[in-house]
């Protein structure tokens, strides 16, 4: 009978960003012979590192086509969300956007790829627009959020927008996308959402 040997102990990860509050980190694998384990969230752990959040929902988006774009997207306050984002099949490039008006990286956007194989994760701040675009067919993406869904709150910045001038690394008119997201305003037509 086979057994498994355990050859490497995990240790969190942490990538700085260009936006430093928009946090990419790894929470580590236990690597044996089967395959590997990994706490894909711990509170505690979370805490330690300083990013401790109330998470309330956890969400799930499958996108079947490669190029799919899913975003730019928030909802407003009282509603805000905070997202931690992973990748459980295929891969994507994941974007944030700064929408707090009094941030010195107000309007910039900062991304990460994020994938199954790579076990990446990003957490996005309230006061951020999200949107991520599928680098892989039969992509999964699972993100948990600090805030309920709140349809009457939610708001859009148009993916293609020239000032947020986001590389999303596709023909942005081969892009998949929902009508909704299709009409979605520019970002200079925003108002003041985000203190
Ligand atoms: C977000 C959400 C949606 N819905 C319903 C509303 C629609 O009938 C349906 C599809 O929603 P939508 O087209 O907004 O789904 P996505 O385009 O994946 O939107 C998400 O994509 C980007 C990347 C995000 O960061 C947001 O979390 C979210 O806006 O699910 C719910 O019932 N609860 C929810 O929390």
């Amino acid at each position: 009978m086979a057994t498994s040997q355990n050859t490497s102990e995990p240790r969190v990860e942490i990538v700085p960003l260009e936006i430093k509050d928009v946090v990419l980190f790894r929470p580590g694998r236990f690597q044996d012979d089967r395959g590997w384990f990994e706490e894909t969230y711990n509170a505690r752990r979370m805490a330690e590192a300083g990013l401790a959040l109330d998470f309330v929902q956890d969400n799930q988006s499958l996108s079947r086509a490669v190029g799919t774009i899913r975003g730019l997207h928030f909802q407003a306050p009282p509603y805000a969300q905070a997202k931690l984002v992973r990748v459980v099949q295929g891969a994507i490039f994941d974007v944030a956007v700064d929408l707090r008006r009094a941030s010195p990286t107000y309007g910039r956007w900062v991304g990460a790829e994020l994938s199954a194989e790579n076990g990446a994760q990003l957490l996005v701040p309230r006061g951020f627009a999200h949107g991520f675009v599928t680098r892989e067919p039969d992509t999964a993406v699972c993100y948990k959020v600090d805030g309920f869904y709140d349809k009457a709150s939610e708001g859009g910045i148009r993916f293609d927008d020239p000032d947020l001038a986001i590389d999303w690394g596709i023909d942005p008119a081969a892009a998949m996308l929902s009508e909704k997201d299709r009409e979605l305003p520019a970002f200079g037509a925003l108002g003041p959402i985000f203190a």
